[in-house]
């Protein structure tokens, strides 16, 4: 009997290396496993292990996204200790194809081929058809893509929007500014939108109010602020919505993104509900004379563990993706 033809996706984090077979022409992902990048020597052992699973697969094309720049000849991991030559690596694996693509950019493909009942739509009208959409996801830092029509496929853009200026607009915002600037010398919105910034927003809620902070890791912030057993923290989280919808809205005008918003990321997922009763909407709608085009612009929060992993296998077919 032949065996079945799959292709190999990937999603490599700092921590985890997940993997699914997606069979030719479908987007069901089969057989995920996720695998601790440290009992790995490197992505070879990681995907014979996961390959010696599934001997019924016939695997001849491979795409994986990795956290990390991957427009070079080598990958080499930014958070664990991966490193290798992507034409050597593919040779080692004996694949026909390997496509390589950054994890923000797969994200942003993925969210094209997440089920409806995984999108949580956080206001506005229908999106318009074809037209450019926003990526955006917080997470362990601001990831910004976007999506844009051409001849043949969705092209993901990839930015470096997490980087953009802090831009406060009232006194509390203000006195953020300045106590991160301190800080940092330069105050991008990602030293404030990431797990890392949730907790410099609540050091810095803290310094203005003359109060000892009581936490140290951003799940304690938002475990407070959901719980409402901490003032502080509460408020940290509320700024945090609101700061997020700005810089959404500012990101949604910059890009023309009529065609919707996917907030991507591990971190909104986790208080969807806090999120949706925040100021993000009115704060992503605030923008004087652009009220109304954003107000048609949908949200989608995306619920979707393995984003990632589809956008690999969408980025295997898409012309745009080289
Ligand atoms: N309950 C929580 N509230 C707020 N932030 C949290 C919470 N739990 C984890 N985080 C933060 O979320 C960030 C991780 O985000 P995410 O889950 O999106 O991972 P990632 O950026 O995709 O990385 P990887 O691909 O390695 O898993 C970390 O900074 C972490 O501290």
């Amino acid at each position: 009997m032949s065996k079945a033809q799959y292709a190999l996706v990937g999603d490599i984090g700092g921590t985890n290396a997940r993997f699914a077979l997606v069979a030719r022409d479908s987007f069901e992902l089969e057989h995920i496993q996720v695998l601790p990048c440290n009992d790995y020597a490197n992505l070879d052992e990681a995907v014979r292990d996961y390959l010696a699973h599934h001997p019924e697969a016939e695997v001849h094309e491979a795409c994986m996204a990795f956290a990390c720049p991957v427009h070079g000849d080598t990958i080499k991991m930014t958070n664990n200790h991966w490193t290798f030559n992507k034409a050597d690596m593919q040779a080692r694996l004996g694949f026909d194809t390997f496509k390589y693509v950054n994890d923000f950019t797969a994200m942003a493909l993925g969210t094209l081929h997440v089920a409806d009942e995984r999108l949580q739509k956080v206001g506005g009208g229908e999106g318009k058809d074809g037209a450019a959409r926003l990526v955006i996801g917080p997470g362990t830092g601001l990831g910004v893509s976007g999506l844009v029509r051409t001849m043949t496929d969705w092209a993901p853009l990839s930015t470096e929007g997490g980087h953009v200026d802090f831009a406060p607009t009232d006194e509390v915002e203000i006195s953020v500014l300045r106590i991160l600037k301190e800080r940092f010398g330069r105050v991008s919105v990602e030293r404030i939108l990431c797990g890392e910034g949730l907790l410099n927003l609540y050091r810095s809620l803290c310094e203005i109010d003359g109060v000892e902070p009581a936490h140290t890791q951003p799940s304690q912030v938002t475990e407070a602020a959901l719980a409402n057993s901490d003032v502080i923290a509460h408020k940290t989280l509320k700024l945090f919505c609101a700061i997020f919808g700005r810089v959404t809205g500012n990101a949604a005008l910059t890009l023309g993104a009529l065609g919707g918003v996917y907030v991507c990321g591990g971190i909104i997922p986790r208080f969807i509900e806090f999120f949706r009763d925040s100021d993000f909407r009115q704060c992503f709608e605030d923008k004087g004379r652009m009220r109304d085009y954003l107000g048609g612009i949908p949200v989608y929060v995306v619920t979707e563990t393995y984003t990632g992993l589809l956008g690999a296998a969408e980025a295997l077919k898409n012309q745009e993706v080289h």
